[in-house]
């Protein structure tokens, strides 16, 4: 099995004031102890924030934006393109966050295009995946993740994959304090590295690292980290607070 560094990514959504923001750079993140070998650690602040974030993060810890536009720069009133991420000298997004899917309008296809368009201009993606609880009542839950993988899929050819992250983020799970079990979250990551292996390659298949997301906290990060097939996290509600570096000391290991 190939050894995959852990990752955690923090979202930190539509939050904090700018002195927020500060004081959890300062307080949190510029303290944090971990080996940048085992695992890499990734936040995204809100648009606004990110110029200053950038500029006062201390290296290895990285910073994203948590969406982009479909389109180059030009006339388009509101939003943020590739170009101008990259011209931060930053290199990640993540795309298809089931809050832009649910209140945006993002579907699969739209979801799909941005991730081709960010990987072809040199972004790397965390692209998120994951079930309705409905979906999961009616027992579909790998039928809608297969679904929006396969419209990535389409997209992408096998060598794109290298800047591919997955997040999959139950919607049930989501800041609702309701964590999946470690079983239910590992099953579920078993099926979209199984789908790796069957519609890209072995090779993506163990390479591509699969976060969880949803209700991650520094009491449930332990034991789900050890799930054989969770490679990290994406942690929105903790990400915020001094809790994450408790969730960054249980990634910072070596998985075998
Ligand atoms: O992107 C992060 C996820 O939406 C998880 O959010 P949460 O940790 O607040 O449940």
């Amino acid at each position: 099995m190939a050894i995959r560094r852990l990752f955690v990514g923090g979202n930190w959504k539509c939050n904090n004031t700018l002195a927020q923001t500060k004081d959890l750079v300062n307080n949190v993140l510029n303290k944090l102890h971990f080996d940048p070998a085992k695992v890499d650690v990734v936040v995204a602040p809100v648009f606004l924030h990110v110029p200053w974030v950038a500029e006062h993060i201390q290296k290895p810890v990285q910073v994203s934006v948590q969406n982009t536009s479909l389109t180059g720069t030009g006339a388009y009133t509101g939003e943020i393109s590739v170009a101008h991420v990259k011209d931060l000298g930053l290199n990640w997004a993540i795309l298809g966050h089931s809050e832009r899917r649910q209140y945006y309008g993002e579907t699969n296809e739209v979801v799909a295009n941005k991730v081709k368009y960010a990987v072809e201009n040199g972004l790397d993606v965390i692209a998120c995946v994951g079930e309705h609880l409905a979906d999961r009542e009616a027992n579909q839950t790998n039928q809608v993740v297969e679904g929006q993988l396969e419209a990535i899929r389409g997209k992408l050819n096998e060598a794109q994959w290298e800047k591919i992250v997955i997040a999959y983020e139950p919607v049930w799970a989501i800041g609702t304090g309701k964590v999946a079990t470690p079983a239910q979250a590992q099953e579920v990551h078993e099926f979209i590295r199984s789908y790796l292996t069957q519609k890209v390659s072995q090779n993506v298949s163990q390479k591509t690292r699969i976060l969880y997301g949803g209700s991650v906290t520094e009491k449930n990060a332990g034991e789900l980290i050890h799930q054989k097939d969770i490679d990290g996290f994406l942690v929105g509600g903790a990400s915020l607070k001094p809790a994450f570096a408790d969730i960054v000391a249980a990634c910072n290991i070596v998985k075998h």
